[in-house]
């Protein structure tokens, strides 16, 4: 009947709507705002919100070196991190690779993983003007001032990260710049952790607006 749209679609077109209008260029050297760093007994750092966060909004970006996957797991056989992110864009393996401590606040990287039921964000790629892939957040419900922001790297239920003691940063910059958050220290660069597992499915974010499925990694 016109005029009547299916819940569904009407959602998908909100959706689609907002990320166009929300995504700011990822070339911007900051962060957006809504968000700080907190430091968890049982995490390591973690990001939560500032503001509240409606459904389907940009939140953050995953910044990092763009490099292929073999370079990325060349890298992790040298010095393992747990800030490469793997993942697959247009048939080719590729890593983002974030594992040097920005001197500017980069929050993307260490949002961490939510286990079923508390996923509240959805990493997507994007392409970015120069046809690289950029990897983005949105939240996939609303999200409350004072929430940790979480999405699923892909881990499965019954993995077991390594406790926060282990936790590698990567490689330090020269001059790392401690955030703002007083709780925020970087973690201990002598000891490691886990390595950034590739989520089982992914979600392309097109220019146009559209989200359409990756190719699954082998
Ligand atoms: C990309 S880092 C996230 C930021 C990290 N918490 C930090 O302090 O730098 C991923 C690492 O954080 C920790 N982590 C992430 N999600 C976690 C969870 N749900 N429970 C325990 N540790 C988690 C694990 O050590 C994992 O290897």
């Amino acid at each position: 009947m016109a005029g009547l749209v299916q819940p569904q679609l009407a959602k998908n077109r909100i959706l689609r709507s907002q990320t166009r209008q929300t995504v700011p260029d990822i070339f911007s050297e900051v962060d957006p705002e809504g968000f700080t760093v907190k430091q968890l007994p049982d995490k390591g750092r973690a990001v939560f919100t500032t503001k509240t966060f409606e459904e389907g909004e940009f939140l953050l970006w995953y910044r990092g070196d763009l490099v292929t996957r073999d370079v990325g797991e060349r890298r992790d056989a040298d010095c393992e991190t747990c800030f490469r992110y793997f993942f697959t864009w247009k048939g080719t393996k590729w890593c983002r690779d974030a594992s040097v401590e920005p001197t500017k606040q980069q929050l993307g990287r260490l949002v961490n993983h939510g286990w079923r039921g508390e996923v509240n964000s959805r990493m997507k790629i994007r392409e970015n003007p120069h046809n690289e892939p950029e990897l983005v957040l949105f939240s996939l419900k609303k999200i409350k001032e004072g929430e940790e922001v979480l999405y699923d790297y892909g881990v499965g239920d019954n993995f077991v990260f390594p406790s926060p003691t282990q936790l590698h940063s990567g490689v330090q910059d020269e001059k790392p710049e401690i955030l703002q958050n007083s709780a925020n220290l970087p973690p201990d660069p002598e000891k490691v952790c886990s390595p950034f597992y590739e989520p089982a499915t992914q979600e392309l974010l097109e220019p146009d607006g559209n989200f359409s499925q990756s190719n699954k990694p082998p």
